[in-house]
């Protein structure tokens, strides 16, 4: 059987290494450092994210700055909100959550963020930082599943690892970081031919597809480790409720992996700790403080 990766306990204790960071922080630039998180509209899932990432915030010893917009607020209304928290002292980190109400212009607004303040590795400045190998912000949850992959195998290097998934909040970076830690990178997707094949020779399995329990055990490598990075809702057993499932089939993968993160209380608690640790990253850059 493998071993879980207990990316809860992990992120907790993150965390709190992160609040003893905030307060040395404190003491040397005589204020806290200042996270501002906008939503636009009702999505519910993301209503929970923003609520969570407040309060984690708050439990870090940061100032929270919410910005809660109606769903109908207009392109300009919104740059306009971005470009005045650009030039506000106080927000060390800016972040836009995502997916924007339809009708909005996703990346217009991402790319209208300070780099320096992009604690999301979202604009283009962060991601080309990441691609060239120069200090920047990089995506949570990606840095997230690295924190989570150097902790149970140590050094990276000479390692096979194979990204399910491109998109470029997740796919895209991941795959450039772990190729910074140089491992010999695999990206699949949807086109990608035997998938099953190109799994089975991964040390390293990063799932962010979106299809839920797509990777079957038959798929993997014995003692591979497995960072599941799906959240997907589905009917469960009993009529009426739903469960969340990871893009992993955990029961068959348990099973031949060495490791594995669970799904809920794997990857999906490190994104807001990451985002912690990039808004203090922010704060101490800003303020000189190495
Ligand atoms: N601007 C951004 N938008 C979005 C991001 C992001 O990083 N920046 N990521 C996701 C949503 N997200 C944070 O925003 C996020 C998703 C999931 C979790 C999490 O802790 N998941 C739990 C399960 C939660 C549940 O029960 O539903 C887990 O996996 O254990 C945290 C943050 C999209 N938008
Ligand atoms: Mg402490």
């Amino acid at each position: 059987m493998a071993d879980i990766i207990d990316g809860k306990a992990f992120a907790a204790a993150l965390r709190e290494s992160i609040a003893d960071g905030v307060a040395d922080f404190v003491a040397k630039a005589g204020r806290k450092p200042g996270l501002a998180v906008v939503l636009v509209g009702e999505d519910a899932a993301s209503q929970v994210y923003v609520r969570n990432k407040h309060k984690a915030t708050i439990a870090a010893g940061m100032e929270s700055f919410e910005y809660r917009l109606a769903a109908d607020t207009s392109q300009a209304e919104l740059l306009a909100l971005v470009e005045a928290l650009n030039a506000d002292p106080a927000v060390d980190g800016i972040l836009v959550q995502l997916p924007l109400p339809n009708g909005l212009d996703e990346n217009a607004v991402i790319q209208t963020i300070d780099p320096d303040k992009d604690v999301d590795g979202f604009t283009t400045t962060s991601t080309g930082r990441l691609l060239t190998g120069l200090p920047g912000f990089v995506a949570c949850t990606p840095l997230g599943c690295l924190m989570l992959l150097k902790d149970r195998l140590g050094d990276l290097s000479g390692k096979s690892a194979v990204v399910i998934g491109r998109s470029n909040i997740v796919g895209k970076p991941m795959a450039q970081l772990l190729l910074r830690e140089s491992c010999t990178v695999t990206i699949a997707h949807s086109r990608t031919a035997d998938l099953p094949a190109v799994v089975r020779g991964a040390d390293i399995v990063v799932a962010a597809v979106g299809r839920p329990e797509m990777v079957k055990g038959d798929w993997l490598k014995p003692g591979a480790t497995v960072i599941d990075v799906g959240i997907n809702r589905v009917p469960a057993a009993e009529e009426g409720k739903t469960k969340l499932v990871g893009d992993v089939d955990f029961a068959s993968a348990s099973e031949v992996a060495g490791a594995i993160t669970p799904v809920p209380g794997g990857v999906g608690p490190m994104t807001i700790a990451c985002l912690l640790y990039n808004t203090l990253e922010a704060a101490n850059r800003r303020e000189g403080i190495a």
